[in-house]
């Protein structure tokens, strides 16, 4: 037997790390952007403008009644405290730390009424990957052997950034860039847009992966026009380009985007039945699920399954450890994110630095499955960052 779970402890640390946005001026992140909120002119140089920072990092911290504390990090910040001290923890309190099934069953159920998608899911999952990290720690064992195993020896990573001819240089199999201009930029927004496709596509030559994120600023007519203008400069997806909401515009742009281009989306969906009707509706080729925000690695690997049934591949979004223990044991999954959080971005540094110790990143593109053979999650908090605890329970 395990030792049964003592205590559940919520935080939340400001800068970088789990919340990505939350970074300093002049970070590529955060230079005019495309955003649902760019259609006001006033919101549109800089994302934090209109508050995508706000939240900051949640810290989930799981102590066992032998000590052994399993932690993770997701985006929540206070409010995603508050819903762990004062309504998760009791599903686990007094536990044995194996259930995990139940435990996220009845964490889900509970918040129905009030949850279902984004910061409660958000809350979940940060409880959920604490308890996969505390079970690693407590069996002294990597997550990626408690979930089957590696498949394959090592992972190669895409890097997301405005740099793809650097993103290349170090290795990279491919550069997404962010979208800079949204529907209300008009026709020059438009064109400039194809244009950074087409200067990046000279610079890292016709066999380099060149994507674009839109970041659901866009409507299906705008996406189809930008689709079919990036065709020739060899675009591989089109991503997020629409409202999560609007399965049925997916579903649209999926059928009117270039034969050979992919449809990809979902890292602002949750749970098995969001990522349902994402594969029902047949919405997209490849899904995103952030593993910090879709429910963590007990519904991923749930989510997954149903998407290997359907021919789907799933590269989870951003997520860093939480998504390279899963990658590297699923065949459906058969590369990898690397967001590149540099302001440059002209260096690799850890995804959710400076939160973590111990964070792998890939070296020339790619990382060994043995970088991640340490307990759990194979990393720890950064305890020289200050951290705020709101609630007690
Ligand atoms: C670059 C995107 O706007 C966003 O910040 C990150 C993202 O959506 C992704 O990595 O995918
Ligand atoms: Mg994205």
């Amino acid at each position: 037997m395990l030792a049964k779970i003592k205590h559940v402890r919520a935080f939340t640390v400001r800068g970088g790390g789990a919340d990505y946005h939350d970074q300093g001026a002049g970070h590529w992140i955060d230079d005019h952007i495309a955003t649902p909120m760019s259609r006001y002119p006033e919101y549109r140089q800089s994302r934090q403008s209109f508050g995508i920072n706000v939240l900051g990092t949640l810290v989930v911290e799981i102590e066992a009644e032998d000590g052994t504390i399993g932690f993770a990090v997701t985006t929540g910040g206070e409010p995603a405290c508050y819903i762990v001290e004062k309504h998760l923890a009791r599903f686990l309190e007094g536990r044995d730390p194996t259930e995990y099934e139940k435990i996220w069953d009845q964490m889900y159920f509970s918040t129905q009424y009030y949850g279902r998608k984004g910061l409660v899911i958000n809350a979940i999952s940060g409880v959920d990957l604490a308890l996969w990290d505390l079970l690693g720690k407590l069996r002294q064992e990597p997550v990626y052997h408690l979930l089957g195993g590696a498949v394959r020896d090592e992972l190669q990573f895409y890097a997301t950034g405005a740099r793809p001819d650097v993103a290349k240089e170090l290795g990279f199999i491919g550069g997404k860039l962010p979208l800079h201009h949204g529907p209300a930029e008009g026709l020059e927004g438009l064109r400039k847009n194809v244009e950074l496709l087409a200067d990046m596509r000279a610079k890292c030559g016709p066999d380099f992966w060149l994507m674009y994120d839109c970041w659901m600023a866009l409507d299906v007519d705008y996406a189809t026009r930008l689709a079919i203008a990036c065709h020739e400069h060899g675009l591989k997806w089109i991503e997020e380009a629409i409202s999560p909401d609007d399965y049925w515009g997916y579903a649209e742009l999926k059928r009117n985007v270039p034969r050979g281009m992919l449809v990809t989306t979902g890292e602002h969906e949750a749970t098995r039945w969001g990522f349902r009707m994402l594969m029902e509706m047949d919405c997209c080729d490849i899904i995103q699920p952030d593993v910090g925000w879709c429910g963590g690695v007990t519904e991923l690997l749930k989510i997954s399954a149903l998407a290997d049934a359907k021919g789907k591949l799933v590269i989870p979004h951003g997520s860093s450890v939480y998504s390279y223990h899963f990658v590297v044991t699923r065949h459906n999954s058969p590369f990898a994110e690397f967001l590149m959080m540099h302001p440059g971005p002209t260096e690799v540094v850890p995804m959710f630095a400076p939160q973590l110790l111990g964070e792998p990143v890939p070296v020339n593109g790619r990382m060994k499955a043995g970088a991640l053979d340490r307990p759990g999650f194979g990393v720890e908090l950064n305890r020289d960052i200050p951290l705020h605890r709101p609630y007690t329970h």
